[in-house]
């Protein structure tokens, strides 16, 4: 898609390292690159540099940034096929998929299957290589960033406090900063740095706190679509269902990659990937509907934190 993505896959990037990293820029967050810290599971350096040359490049497959304002968060794709290449297999073929304003969803499918690749379609990240993507009445590649936030797995910080890094992408008042960090569970971790001024450095967030600022950072933006790519996977279940709530109780429309079958329970449909079809339903109607859904179900023990990976 981009002229340093085979580059990048060269040096180990997953395809959700570059996912997110280009998800970021497209929010905004261009400028930061010169201070990225963490958060990467590559060479940061290397990555800092190859997106730095893809920033510059004049390719028109770039990403888009749009200026284009959404009616509201509902989602629509129509006929939608996407492959990583003009030779390779599709990973999206054919897909219609219809989210209104104001639905819960929870992607599941086994690993490698799209659906990161279907977040940042959705996202304007990706371009279909057929059909259309619409987000509240606009080509997903025109809107306006600010109608939409993707989290991403990998969460990332930047050097500054904590407070910038949690009102990075919206200007929020004290109030705001303080509900937002609340409502996703950051509480503890303000409060174990000393306060919002904390100096933001190299190791001094986990994994999981990363991800808790890169949350409130997203809860505290306007943007009324909403798509966690496995965003609370460094998160033990019960601040996972915290955060996923905090979410869902948030105004407008929720997609959630789901990284653990609780996401799916959480959601008010789930979509399942299963290679050869695309099934939304319920829980009960994936149940009769969906063999993959059903095994996934099965085999799932309320009692432990498996993810889910057939
Ligand atoms: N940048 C890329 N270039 C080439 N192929 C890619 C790229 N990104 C993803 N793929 C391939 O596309 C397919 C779908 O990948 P994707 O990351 O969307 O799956 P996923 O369902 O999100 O997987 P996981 O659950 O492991 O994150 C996989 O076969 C993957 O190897």
């Amino acid at each position: 898609m981009l002229a340093g993505i085979p580059w990048l896959l060269r040096q180990g990037a997953g395809a959700g390292v570059i996912l997110g990293a280009l998800a970021y820029i497209t929010q905004s967050l261009a400028p930061a690159l010169g201070n990225l810290v963490e958060g990467l599971g590559i060479s940061g350096v290397r990555l800092r540099v190859s997106l730095g040359r893809i920033l510059r490049s004049d390719d028109p497959a770039r990403p888009a940034t749009g200026r284009d304002t959404a009616r509201d968060a509902g989602v629509g794709l129509r006929g939608v096929t996407f492959a990583y290449g003009p030779h390779a297999e599709p990973v999206i073929s054919d897909l219609d998929l219809s989210v209104p304003d104001g639905d819960h969803i929870a992607v599941v499918g086994p690993s490698g299957i799209g659906k990161s690749t279907l977040a940042a379609l959705v996202t304007g990240v990706l371009r279909p290589d057929a059909g259309q993507i619409m987000v509240g009445g606009v080509p997903a590649d025109r809107l306006d960033p600010a109608h939409r936030v993707l989290i991403p797995q990998e969460a990332y910080v930047f050097r500054g406090s904590l407070m910038e890094n949690l009102t990075y992408l919206a200007p929020a008042s004290r109030d705001a900063v303080d509900e937002a960090v609340t409502a996703v569970g950051l509480t503890a971790v303000v409060e174990r740095l000393g306060g919002y001024s904390a100096e933001i450095r190299s190791g001094l967030l986990s994994p999981g706190e990363r991800q808790l600022v890169a949350l409130a950072r997203a809860y505290l933006t306007p943007a009324r679509l909403v798509i966690l790519d496995e965003a609370t996977c460094h998160l033990d279940p019960v601040a996972e269902a915290r955060a996923e709530e905090a979410f869902a109780r948030r105004d407008g429309t929720l997609l959630v990659i789901a990284h653990r079958l609780t996401s799916a329970l959480r959601a008010r449909r789930i979509l399942v990937m299963d290679g050869t079809s695309v099934r939304l339903g319920g829980h009960a109607e994936m149940l009769a509907a969906s063999p993959l859904y059903a095994d996934l179900v099965g085999h799932w023990n309320p009692t432990d934190t498996q993810e889910l990976v057939p």
